[in-house]
């Protein structure tokens, strides 16, 4: 939350030099204040685990958040009941006609596949241009982001010698960013994909900033800039197992995985996992909710613009 104090204190000039969020007398006396609507369209197969981990992020600030669910009408999920889709979940359609303060777009397991030939694109393609009208920000994860980039800018993943796999130290670039305020600095984050988007294709779209990145996983944070689209490569959300499932399963298939980077203590599976990206995606989500979303979206949502990257 905002600190507020008297405009002309000698701390106010210091703190917004360094990017803490000032609210000045004025503001704080005109702030109206409601619960956040945030919408998420799970595209991952766990479900269940991906609302609990996403749920558990967003519920680390003070604010209210509504959250809902939204699935992919055009793709029939195989690995959760649809008792579970029923009680819990709306499809786009049922939707399409409100307005949100947040989408979040997950990950999903088809980033070796062509975009056009996974079932939902085009329901997907429609939700994102919806997104650029109905939604004040927009937070795109792993495949997610991927998607992103490419419906709405047209970069192109590309695929990778080995899956990239592990636990990898990463730097912010853009000191002024708010989404990284308060992170130290060097951060972790678990990242867990055959694919990756090159630099040089994001440096050739003006208004894309990269953010934070990593010397091993490359870009790690894009935004458009004031965040009202966000795109993250790598699995923030992850629970301390969840890589551990991913090798194991992987191991068991036969399929060519290494033991995840930089994970268990020694790079040893044998011995304990060392949960050490907690503070930062619990930091990550608060800033993004907090600044990107909550100080800067319309208390009516009906004022929600066209985002001005897309304005002709
Ligand atoms: C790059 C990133 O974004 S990483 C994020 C993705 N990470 C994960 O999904 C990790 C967890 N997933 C898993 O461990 C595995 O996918 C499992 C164990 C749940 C399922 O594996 P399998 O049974 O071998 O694969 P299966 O062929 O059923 O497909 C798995 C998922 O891929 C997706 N998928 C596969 N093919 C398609 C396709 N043509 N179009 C759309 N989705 C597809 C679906 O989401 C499907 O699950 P769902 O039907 O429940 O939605
Ligand atoms: N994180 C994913 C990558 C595949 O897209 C998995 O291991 O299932």
């Amino acid at each position: 939350m905002p600190i507020k104090i008297p405009e002309d204190l000698p701390a106010t000039r210091t703190l917004l030099d360094e990017n803490i969020f000032v609210m000045t007398e004025k503001r704080a006396l005109s702030q109206d204040i409601r619960p956040l609507h945030v919408v998420l369209l799970n595209l991952m197969p766990t479900k269940i685990e991906t609302e609990t981990q996403l749920a558990r992020l967003l519920g680390n600030t003070p604010i209210q958040v509504e959250l809902e669910f939204i699935h992919t009408k055009s793709h029939e999920s195989r690995h959760v009941s649809s008792n579970h889709l029923g009680k819990f979940y709306q499809t786009f359609d049922q939707i399409r006609d409100n307005k949100y303060d947040a989408l979040i777009i997950t990950g999903a397991p088809v980033e070796q596949m062509p975009f056009e030939d996974v079932e939902y694109w085009d329901e997907l393609c429609e939700i994102m241009e919806w997104s650029k009208t109905n939604v004040y920000s927009c937070f795109h994860i792993c495949w997610g982001a991927q998607a992103g980039l490419y419906y709405h800018y047209g970069i192109q993943k590309r695929d990778l010698e080995e899956k990239l796999f592990g636990v990898y130290p990463h730097q912010v670039e853009r000191s002024s960013s708010i989404l990284f305020r308060g992170f130290d600095d060097t951060f972790m984050v678990p990242h867990s994909r055959h694919t990756t988007i090159k630099r040089e294709d994001i440096e050739q779209v003006p208004t894309l900033k990269i953010l934070a990145s990593s010397p091993q996983a490359g870009v790690f944070a894009v935004s458009t800039e004031g965040g009202r689209q966000v795109f993250i490569t790598g699995h923030a959300e992850y629970d301390p197992h969840t890589l551990e499932n991913e090798y194991l399963r992987d191991k068991k298939l036969g399929l060519p995985i290494h033991v995840p980077y930089n994970y268990y203590e020694d790079d040893d599976d044998t011995k304990p996992i060392r949960m050490t990206w907690r503070s930062s995606a619990n930091l990550l989500y608060a800033n993004w909710l907090n600044y990107i979303v909550y100080q800067t979206t319309p208390y009516d949502l009906e004022k929600i613009e066209l985002l001005k990257e897309f304005k002709k």
